[in-house]
């Protein structure tokens, strides 16, 4: 059956058409944004949803979601997506980082020549025929000090095009480095500096923790006087109550906001007062980048939907569709490597170590790791999935490590998993074979070669003669069919294990018929998920 997607924001119609080219059923129902129950009552049928600003991902909408396998962004915040509940049901969240970010650079510049020059002011009293020609006296850029706070993707471009209106461009960002901000052009500062030094302050960094209400009292008062400030990032930056204190004292000049604390915003302290300027969240609002947007979203998501290939993903690391073909037998692999540990250990994991070894380790080992801890997580929660894994191990306060190392042995490649418990430290290994194939080539230490099937027996006994015969003669005496058959031990006498590939799962009274013999110390049925 064909993926199902809902757009439940105006996107642009390109996105549907992309959707149904690559053969996925989709309803464009943009009024969803605004209408939450209804969204809860169906967002259940989907395997996708498409969404811009309006619609709000809710832990209770993702809860309601149960055959949600993606969310698309059509722009850059996802300040409207609970990411973490999202992750914890295995859903993707995706963004288009780079569709929208010249549009919004731009509409910062037209925000900052606007507030420069009062320009919605100048056009209001112009057509109510008043010619006020000496009210509205502005100021040059030229020359001036623009002061940009995050100088990521839409701040990067202001910085550009700020020093080519010939000013003088300073930029406060903890992860600018030196060399990008000599190849922008542009002089990195601490905040303070930037604050004491700026005739214009430009706002271009996401909503955290850290930057909100970065605007305050204290540090409007750090600021030049007659300072201009410009926000077009994110509502909640700046605290509007006492910046519009900061206007109608005259520190500050002007003020130019696409993004309020509360939107859509329909009051704010910032309303009604001279040289401020204010549109409703229009940054990303036009036609060139609603295009790239919605292109992006839905190609994005189509190929997530049907190939597996994960981009700008924030809770995921991306794989590309030629990645994912290259690597889907490792992820196999980890993930049946995974299966093994997790359906072996019934203790709580303290940490779970991932070696990489020869050519696996230049692969995009973020993704296996992904699915070897699925793998893990899938034996007590069959929920989980590559998304979510990690996120309940490090909830359950389980540490995951990796480790790469060159070729050693005879394979070209292998990864092995570990698991440390309280009580002891298992661990497997496995490759993959030149015809794709994966194989557990050492359990314990023990060397085998083992062919992954749906349902295995797994052994491990004293290396006594008679098990072989036992093993074979009980399968066959219950009717269960015997695949491929692997044995392996540590040296003459000393450990040693089985691995049955049978046609269907061992059952209960046959398992208890081998333990009965006294020959094993351990006898457990497996089942690996081979599709
Ligand atoms: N008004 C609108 O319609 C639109 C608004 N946006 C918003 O613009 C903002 C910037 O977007 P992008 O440039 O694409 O993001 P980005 O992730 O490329 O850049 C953000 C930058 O902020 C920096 N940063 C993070 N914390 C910081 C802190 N405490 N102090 C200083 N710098 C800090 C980061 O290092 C990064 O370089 C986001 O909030 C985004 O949601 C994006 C598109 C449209
Ligand atoms: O979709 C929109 O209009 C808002 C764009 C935006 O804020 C973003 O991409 O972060």
């Amino acid at each position: 059956m064909a993926p199902k997607v809902l757009v439940s924001d105006k996107l642009s119609e390109t996105a549907v058409q992309i959707f149904r080219d690559r053969g996925i059923d989709v309803d464009f129902m943009p009024e969803l944004g605004k209408d939450k129950e209804k969204l809860l009552s169906i967002i259940d049928q989907y395997d996708g949803l498409a969404i811009r600003s309006a619609t709000k991902a809710t832990e209770k909408v993702i809860a309601a979601a149960t055959n949600l396998k993606v969310i698309g962004r059509a722009g850059i915040g996802v300040d409207n997506v609970d990411i973490p509940a999202a992750s914890k049901k295995g859903i993707i969240v995706m963004n288009t980082p780079f569709g929208n970010m010249i549009t919004t650079a731009e509409h910062a510049i037209a925000m900052m020549f606007a507030v420069a020059r009062q320009i919605p002011e100048a056009s209001a009293s112009t057509h109510a025929g008043k010619w006020e020609k000496s009210k509205f006296m502005g100021v040059e850029l030229t020359g001036k000090t623009l002061g940009v706070i995050g100088a990521g993707n839409i701040g990067g471009i202001v910085c550009e095009r700020g020093v080519g209106l010939k000013m003088k461009v300073i930029a406060y960002d903890p992860f600018l480095s030196e060399e990008r901000a000599e190849k922008l052009n542009v002089t990195k500062v601490e905040l303070d500096e930037l604050f004491k030094r700026s005739d214009f302050i430009t706002l271009h960094v996401p909503a955290t923790d850290k930057t909100r209400g970065m605007i305050s009292k204290e540090n409007i008062a750090k600021m030049k006087d007659g300072v201009r400030i410009i926000n077009c990032a994110r509502g909640g930056l700046v605290d509007e109550a006492a910046l519009a204190d900061a206007l109608k004292s005259g520190k500050v000049a002007g003020a130019a906001f696409d993004v309020f604390e509360v939107e859509p915003a329909t009051d704010s302290p910032l309303f009604n007062l001279p040289n401020v300027v204010v549109t409703p969240h229009l940054g990303a609002a036009t036609t060139e980048a609603q295009e790239n947007v919605a292109l992006q979203v839905a190609e994005q998501m189509s190929d997530y939907l049907l190939t597996g290939a994960v981009s700008n993903a924030l809770n995921m690391p991306s794989v590309t569709a030629e990645e994912a073909k290259v690597m889907g037998p490792w992820v196999k692999l980890s993930e049946h490597l995974g299966a093994f540990i997790g359906q072996m250990t019934d203790e709580a994991m303290k940490e779970i170590q991932i070696t990489y070894n020869g050519n696996v380790s230049q692969m995009n080992l973020e993704a296996l790791n992904c699915a070897a801890v699925a793998g893990i997580m899938k034996a007590t929660n069959p929920d989980v999935n590559m998304v979510s894994a990690q996120v309940i191990a490090k909830e359950r306060g389980v540490k995951i490590s990796t480790t790469t190392q060159d070729k050693s042995g005879v394979f070209d490649g292998y990864v092995k998993l570990t698991v440390v418990t309280d009580k002891r430290e298992r661990s497997i290994a496995g490759t993959v074979f030149s015809d794709g194939k994966p194989r557990f080539i050492q359990i314990k230490g023990i060397n085998i070669d083992a062919e992954i099937g749906e349902h295995m027996l797994y052994t491990t006994n004293e290396d006594v003669p008679g098990i072989i015969g036992t093993l074979g003669q009980t399968m066959g005496e219950n009717g269960v069919n015997i695949a491929n058959f692997t044995l392996g031990r540590s040296s003459a006498g000393k450990g040693a294990i089985a691995l049955l590939y049978v046609d269907e799962p061992v059952p209960a009274p046959v398992l208890k018929k081998l333990t009965d013999t006294g020959m094993f110390r351990q006898v457990k049925t497996l089942h690996f998920d081979v599709a």
